[in-house]
């Protein structure tokens, strides 16, 4: 039997994130180990198995990171250390563990060289709760620093948050059991929705079990000792250039914006590249993580900015009635022009439920429907599908009829979730009501 040797770990600039390639998983042959089976079996240990990389004092998966850029990178030095096979490799080469998540024999089990026969289920088997430990996995997208990973820690306290380099990745990571959640934003108060994530939800069979709202609050960062006039340009995401985009004007820098996957990502890239022409938008945790000083604080355009993330898991929860819910669903039109959409959301309105969202996003298999097709097929109409989230319970008569309604006049419908609204009081900013006192406040701040 071939002994299986570690590989290395996916190197990409923020070390430790999960990649989505690192999760592609080829079709699995019987008896052959892949490259791919091989890191993924590494990649479970490394979660399931491993105290030194997934104990205290690393932040390979954890949202609990060291104070420090110099902790963030001392860890990112274990992990490839221990990709490269020089930490406790004994284990691996004497003695291979199979891979176990959550009590599934992963994949990679069928590296071995055995003719794997089906094992019964076990209880085990059936839990859906962890069986790795105490801590729920959530997957995010962004680095150490993002606001991803703070709405992952509100979602859920204690948490182990595990960076994911692109939303894609965060779906996958739930989906193959590397995570037990994700958390990933869905819409902005002042930049509106998320698409891709919208379009993700409809590809991936998850589930949505909550929402978390995080105020959001923009700083200003660069390595110490940067002034502002030496800056020419600005690094963040795209979804925080555009929350800043007023204030950033007005403070009459003469800089460009550049897009970054995430927030601390572009802070991470200014410090680790000793960037001295650049500043970044990111949080003042990311300031911290990454030894960059805050040139301005609170540089949203609104101070009240917050951001609404969704809770994902692979198993949907029993609605209940005892506190606010909300519910989303997803559906296409069957019919023509605007008619459908009136008769689908009337199904609400008649019942007294509230809407909170409605999206549209193209019908991807349908994108275009041609009528007039007796002329030849002049005439096209774009051709939608529509996410609605209503505030009711999926347990209450009212919006199991609403439903029943709704599918009467649409050719699709999907409930992606009915889950507990998120009620908590809202922090009123010290100058929330005086948009002058926010500027004045800032241009201070910023000197
Ligand atoms: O870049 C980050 O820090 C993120 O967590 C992503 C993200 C987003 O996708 O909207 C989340 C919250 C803020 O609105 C800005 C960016």
């Amino acid at each position: 039997m071939a002994a299986i040797q570690p590989l290395p770990l996916p190197t990409t600039s923020s070390l430790g994130t999960l990649t989505h390639q690192s999760l592609s998983v080829p079709p699995i042959p019987r008896r052959l180990p892949q490259p791919a089976l091989r890191f993924r079996r590494h990649l479970v240990e490394c979660i399931t198995h491993r105290p030194e990389i997934s104990g205290a004092g690393c932040s390979f998966f954890h949202g609990a990171v060291g104070p420090s850029l110099a902790d963030w990178k001392s860890t990112c030095a274990i992990l490839s250390a221990v990709g490269r096979g020089e930490v406790d490799n004994h284990h691996h080469e004497a003695n291979p563990v199979p891979a176990v998540v959550n009590g599934h024999e992963s994949a990679a089990a069928a590296t071995l060289d055995v003719v794997q026969l089906p094992r019964p289920l076990t209880i085990a088997d059936l839990a859906p709760t962890p069986m790795h430990g105490s801590r729920l996995r959530v997957a995010y997208q962004g680095v150490p620093g993002a606001y991803s990973e703070a709405a992952a820690g509100k979602a859920y306290p204690e948490c182990e948050a595990i960076p994911c380099d692109q939303f894609e990745t965060a779906f996958q990571a739930l989906q193959l059991w590397i995570a037990d959640r994700a958390v990933l934003p869905v819409e902005n108060s002042l930049g509106g929705s998320i698409h891709r994530n919208y379009d993700l939800l409809l590809r991936h069979h998850l589930h949505i079990v909550g929402e978390v709202q995080l105020p959001v609050h923009h700083c200003l960062m660069a390595l110490p000792g940067v002034r502002r006039e030496c800056l020419t340009r600005v690094l963040s995401h795209p979804q925080a250039l555009a929350q800043c985009e007023l204030t950033l004007s007005g403070m009459g820098l003469n800089v460009s914006r550049e897009a970054f996957p995430d927030t601390a990502g572009a802070a991470e890239c200014v410090a680790a590249n000793g960037l001295r022409d650049a500043a970044a938008i990111a949080s003042a945790r990311a300031a911290e993580l990454y030894g960059l000083e805050v040139l301005a604080d609170g540089i949203q355009d609104d101070p009240s900015n917050v951001t609404r993330f969704v809770m994902l898991s692979r198993e949907p929860i029993i609605p209940r009635t005892d506190r606010p819910f909300k519910t989303s669903i997803v559906f296409a039109q069957d019919g023509e022009g605007t008619s459908v959409l009136f008769k689908v959301l009337s199904a609400f309105a008649f019942r007294n439920i509230s809407l909170t969202k409605i999206e549209s996003r193209p019908h991807r298999n349908r994108p275009i429907r041609i009528v007039d097709e007796a002329d030849g097929g002049t005439a096209k109409h774009f051709d939608y599908m529509f996410y609605v989230d209503f505030q009711a319970s999926l347990a209450e008569a009212r919006a199991q009829n609403a439903l029943g309604e709704v599918q009467e006049f649409t050719s699709f419908l999907r409930v992606l979730g009915s889950y507990p609204m998120d009620m908590t009081p809202w922090p009123r900013a010290h100058n929330d009501d005086d948009g002058a006192d926010h500027a004045s406040n800032l241009s201070s701040q910023s000197r």
